[in-house]
């Protein structure tokens, strides 16, 4: 399986098995993702997802300042949740970083790392995990019940109507469909808009990867997205800002 991978997933899958974690099983009263969404809806805001992701193989150089101060001002741009990223090797994340920003902010925050085994579900609190059907193969099902057993909410990510299939078979409520190729690690919003069908309407839909432009985000709304998660777009300059142009891009102006 790996082989069909980018040189820099299979690194990062490599990290991912070889990572232990000590401690006891967590226990999550969560945030809720589908209520923080519903908000931004009946508010007219676009829900976003905003990642703080210090690096990553596809990005140059490293952003340095506190993450927490990137989240809060995140927050202050409308964000409906965060996405944070607890990969430490290729990303820069860490566990600790997720734990201050929870503590910082009121908003759904999403644990973004590469769980292989059960075990690692434990490393740190979040209200929602990231489980990739790719990734974890037939596994999907048994993970997902032991995140969801342990109080998550559980976002599934495909790439293909194939993995829409497992993910809803293992009774995935949020389905995020990411528009970046693992194998190659290409992006292409056509993803979205292709596999997009595939997922009923009672289940949160989320658009993944490559949103860099408020038209990117009429686009994939258009497509059915009930959000957005948004990474390099958004920690490249001022975060508020970039934040606020994507959470406000379905916005009429009144003259
Ligand atoms: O972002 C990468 O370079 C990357 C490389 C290999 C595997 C995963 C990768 N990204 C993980 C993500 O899911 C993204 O951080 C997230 O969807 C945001 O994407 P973007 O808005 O394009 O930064």
């Amino acid at each position: 399986m790996d082989d069909d991978f980018a040189p820099q997933v299979r690194s990062i899958l490599r990290a991912a098995r070889e990572r232990d974690v000590a401690g006891g099983r967590v226990s999550v009263d969560p945030r809720s993702l589908g209520a923080a969404v519903a908000d931004a809806k009946a508010d007219g805001r676009v829900p976003v997802i905003a990642e703080v992701k210090p690096t990553s193989p596809t990005t140059e150089g490293e952003r340095r300042d506190d993450p927490v101060e990137l989240a809060e001002a995140m927050v202050a741009g409308g964000a409906s949740a965060l996405s944070v990223l607890t990969e430490p090797e290729h990303f820069g994340g860490s566990t600790a970083n997720l734990e201050r920003i929870r503590a910082a902010v009121d908003v759904p925050v999403l644990r973004k790392d590469f769980v292989v085994r059960e075990a690692q579900l434990d490393a740190v609190e979040a209200d929602v995990v990231l489980l990739i059907a790719r990734f974890v193969g037939d596994d999907l099902g048994r993970l997902h019940d032991a995140a969801r057993e342990r109080g998550f909410q559980v976002l599934v990510e495909v790439h293909d109507r194939e993995e829409v299939a497992r993910a809803l078979d293992a009774g995935a409520e949020y389905i995020g469909v990411n528009n970046r190729d693992l194998a190659e690690l290409d992006v292409d919003l056509g993803t979205f808009e292709e596999v997009a069908p595939a997922v009923p309407d009672d289940v949160t839909l989320i658009a993944e990867s490559g949103i860099t432009s408020p038209a990117d985000v009429r686009r994939m709304r258009a497509a059915g997205a009930d959000a957005l998660l948004v990474g390099s777009a958004i920690m490249d300059g001022d975060v508020a800002a970039n934040t606020e142009a994507l959470v406000n891009a379905e916005v009429v102006e009144s003259t």
